[in-house]
């Protein structure tokens, strides 16, 4: 069986609404609707969609905090929501945006009253918090308030607070979200490094399609609350067709830029935008550019998730 196995889930939520002083309305979101999915030991699956896609609800529901309306849902064998408190044991989750440690201890206060609430053995809490705060260069900020921590100190506080108890699988809400560059790449160093050991499943909901090229071989993209896609993000790409972006700063102004494998798509004064296909190199188009013109800058961007997402969608999938 599955580590998690979702099958034609749903869940609506009731919305009541003022319409003028006395009435009011009531109508249904259905955030969820008809969501297949299965997820073996040991993956790492990005789970990603547009605002308000579903994501949450799903994650919701795969923890036990929201019951859904309709379908079967297992997590490691359970029932979520009817054995939440034996599924706890199973599971870490880890919010980008807010902490789940308490907000005046220092991490290590919160990290012991972690060891009380899920009875972790001495010698294993002593093994995986010397092992996390090593992995993650936490040691000279355990006595440390969590109020006082950096975003990118809280980040590593929160996670290693999310593995003490050796969950099997580990979700992770927009992870990286405002963390700067050398700390977003320690964080999924370390992310990898948990799964090559330990084969911990992480489900990831991220924005950041950089944690998906790094981290994960398997995406899902949600879209209204159902699966539009599943599969290698090189397939998505491959689907959408998206491309990535040379910027050029020429030294002067002057006509589209004209070199093969790429296309211009924008231009504002002297800086060019020329787009060039996701699974092309870009050095040929790089060096096509500088022979041929005065350039002054140059740099690449990424697409986002909503990019390769909106090319899926031109592309009909
Ligand atoms: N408690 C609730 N009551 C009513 N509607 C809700 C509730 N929770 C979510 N929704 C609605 O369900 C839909 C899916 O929301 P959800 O939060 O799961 O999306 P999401 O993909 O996580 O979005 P985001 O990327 O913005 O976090 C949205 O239309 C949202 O407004």
């Amino acid at each position: 069986m599955p580590l998690i196995d979702v099958s034609g889930l749903e869940r609506t939520f009731v919305v009541r609404r003022r319409a003028g002083f006395v009435r009011r309305t009531r109508s249904e979101v259905r955030a969820v609707h008809d969501l297949t999915f299965s997820v073996e030991t040991g993956e790492m699956v990005g789970y990603i969609g547009p605002n308000g896609a579903g994501k949450s609800t799903t994650i919701k529901m795969l923890t036990g905090i929201l019951v859904p309306t309709a379908g079967s849902l297992r997590v490691a064998g359970l029932d979520p929501s009817r054995q939440r408190t034996q599924l706890a044991q199973r599971i870490g989750v880890v919010f980008g945006q807010r902490t789940t440690l308490w907000w005046d201890l220092p991490l290590r206060d919160s990290f012991e009253l972690l060891r009380k609430i899920y009875r972790i053995p001495d010698a294993r809490y002593r093994e995986n918090l010397d092992r996390f705060v090593e992995l993650l260069d936490l040691g000279d900020q355990l006595d440390t308030p969590v109020r006082q921590l950096s975003l990118g100190q809280r980040m590593r506080g929160d996670i290693t607070a999310a593995l003490l108890h050796d969950p099997e699988i580990l979700y992770l809400d927009e992870p990286t979200i405002g963390l700067d560059v050398v700390s977003k790449g320690r964080l999924r160093e370390f992310l990898r490094a948990l799964n090559a050991e330990r084969s911990t499943t992480l489900l990831l909901t991220t924005h950041d399609l950089q944690d998906i090229e790094a981290l994960c071989d398997r995406v899902i993209v949600i879209d209204h609350g159902t699966s539009v896609y599943d599969g290698s993000l090189g397939g998505l790409h491959a689907q959408g067709g998206s491309s990535r972006t040379l910027v050029v700063d020429l030294v002067d102004e002057g006509p589209p830029i004209d070199v093969p494998g790429a296309w211009v798509r924008k231009v504002e004064g002297p800086r060019q935008w020329l787009s060039f296909p996701t699974e092309a190199s870009a050095a040929p188009v790089v060096a096509a550019v500088a022979a041929a013109y005065d350039v002054a800058d140059l740099s690449i961007q990424e697409p986002d998730i909503e990019d390769v997402i909106r090319d899926l969608y031109s592309r009909g999938a």
